[in-house]
């Protein structure tokens, strides 16, 4: 692990100290290692460039000189970049207790987590100098995801060394009920409960507050870094909008200030609809592989499109040729249909776009009855995927007239665990 010593009493395994070589944390925390998370790699590397263009989300004014303050760099890149909290009164406790939080949600568990940094590796500006305190260290937040509860309770008894029975840990998500007695048994520490839709609020906040760049558009057609534009707002502008959260079902939450939100809408054709017609219907064991498979499919050989149906467009309703008629309709064999082997991907990509269609087309319906003119999406389920991305945008781009934006978020899965995460006293829990 190679830590130096220290005179506070951080826990050790919660130190973080980087490699001299390399820009990107490493050691026991290096968030990314398994091989089924290297899929997004160029996305990821083009995401976090620090050369992307600016365009404010509020003026739409494009700023093409960003300040880099990602201390990251594009050869090496975690999936999910840590945060560097500013270094104020408020967090200065997690210098010397580390904080953790959990979001145990109906697929995934999100851990957040704070360790100390010593490096100096962040630019010395005005703006880079409020996140460090005056012996230089820093107050990094850390994102982790298990799919498997015994592996977190594990990651934790062996990471979060100094606990103890007064300790906290913070969790959201309908497991921090269901399995609130084995945390408690496993880990030795109190639970404080955080409510899972001002969690979600709570994070995005603070995220769209503080972190330079958490919010970005996509665009497909445009060809290398321009594919991202990050989506800065001021924060006197950033309510109200609407936040679509993908997680195994899907929220839809009009958002007008931290403390006031309603729950608008839902679904239950969410990401775990997307997993489960997958595991059925494809050889797929992973929600990883199900994703690969969908980004080498065609959906042509199984979904009918308007011009199998109309022999070209339809005009009139301004329908294009190669619009998606009816999503996975040459598979059925009713009707006296030959049967085929219809392939794999095509079926997960078919899948993809039917799921993602319509939480864009929902997401613009809400958009439009509430007037909101921004719109969110979080949740694990979008894992930075360029056809998720796509599909959302255009969905939001087509009902809007071009009037709206899909936002992306780069913590996208970890917004309830950061809002609990942040939830000092408890005043989140209901
Ligand atoms: N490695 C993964 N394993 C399982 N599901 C994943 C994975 N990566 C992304 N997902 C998607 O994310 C969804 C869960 O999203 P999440 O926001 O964590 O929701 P929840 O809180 O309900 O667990 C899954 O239903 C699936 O569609
Ligand atoms: C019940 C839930 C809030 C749980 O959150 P999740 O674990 O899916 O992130 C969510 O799955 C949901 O909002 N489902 C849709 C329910 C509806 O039809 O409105």
């Amino acid at each position: 692990m190679g830590h130096t010593t220290t005179s506070t009493t951080v826990p050790r395994r919660f130190l973080r100290r980087r490699p001299k070589k390399e820009k990107v944390p490493a050691g026991i925390f290096k968030t990314f290692s398994s091989s089924d998370e290297e899929n997004n790699k160029v996305m990821d590397e083009l995401l976090l460039s620090s050369k992307l263009k600016r365009v404010d989300s509020a003026t739409g004014s494009v700023s093409n000189s960003p300040r880099a303050l990602q201390p990251i760099q594009i050869e090496k890149v975690q999936k999910t970049p840590y945060v560097v909290l500013p270094a104020n009164e408020k967090f200065s406790k997690f210098r010397t207790r580390s904080r953790v939080a959990v979001d145990i949600g109906g697929t995934l568990i999100k851990v957040v987590y704070s360790s100390v940094c010593e490096d100096e590796d962040l630019p010395e500006d005005a703006t880079t100098r409020i996140f460090k305190y005056d012996d230089g260290k820093k107050i990094l937040v850390n994102f982790k995801k298990f799919t498997q509860m015994d592996e977190f309770i594990e990651f934790l008894q062996n990471n979060w060394l100094d606990r103890t029975p007064e300790d906290v840990i913070h969790c959201t998500g309908g497991g921090s009920y269901k399995f609130a007695e084995i945390i408690r048994k496993e880990l030795g520490v109190k639970i404080q409960r955080t409510d899972e839709m001002r969690s979600l609020i709570y994070g995005s906040n603070f995220l769209l507050n503080n972190n330079v760049d958490e919010s970005f558009t996509y665009h497909h057609d445009a060809i290398g870094i321009n594919k991202f534009q990050y989506r800065p707002i001021a924060q006197d502008l950033i309510y109200p909008f609407l936040l679509v959260n993908i997680g195994t079902g899907i929220s839809i939450l009009k958002v007008d200030s931290p403390d006031s939100y309603e729950r608008v809408g839902g679904s239950s054709m969410g990401g775990g609809t997307f997993m489960g017609l997958g595991s059925m219907l494809t050889p797929a064991k992973t929600f990883d592989e199900l994703l690969e498979l969908a980004n080498r499919g065609d959906h042509r050989n199984v979904d009918k499109l308007v011009c199998d149906i109309y022999g070209g467009a339809y005009d009139e309703l301004n329908l294009k040729a190669d619009l998606i008629a009816g999503s996975l309709a040459k598979c059925s064999t009713y009707g006296g249909a030959t049967s085929k082997n219809h392939k794999a991907e095509d079926i997960a990509k078919s899948l993809l776009l039917m799921i993602s269609n319509n939480i864009g087309q929902m997401a613009m319906l809400y958009g439009t009855r509430y007037n909101l003119r921004r719109i969110y999406f979080g949740g694990y389920f979008i894992r930075q995927d360029p056809i998720t991305m796509r599909t959302l945008t255009f969905a939001i781009n087509f009902w809007s007239k071009g009037q709206t934006d899909a936002l992306f978020l780069k913590h996208e899965g970890y917004l309830g665990a950061m809002g609990s995460f942040l939830d000092e006293d408890g005043k989140l829990e209901e």
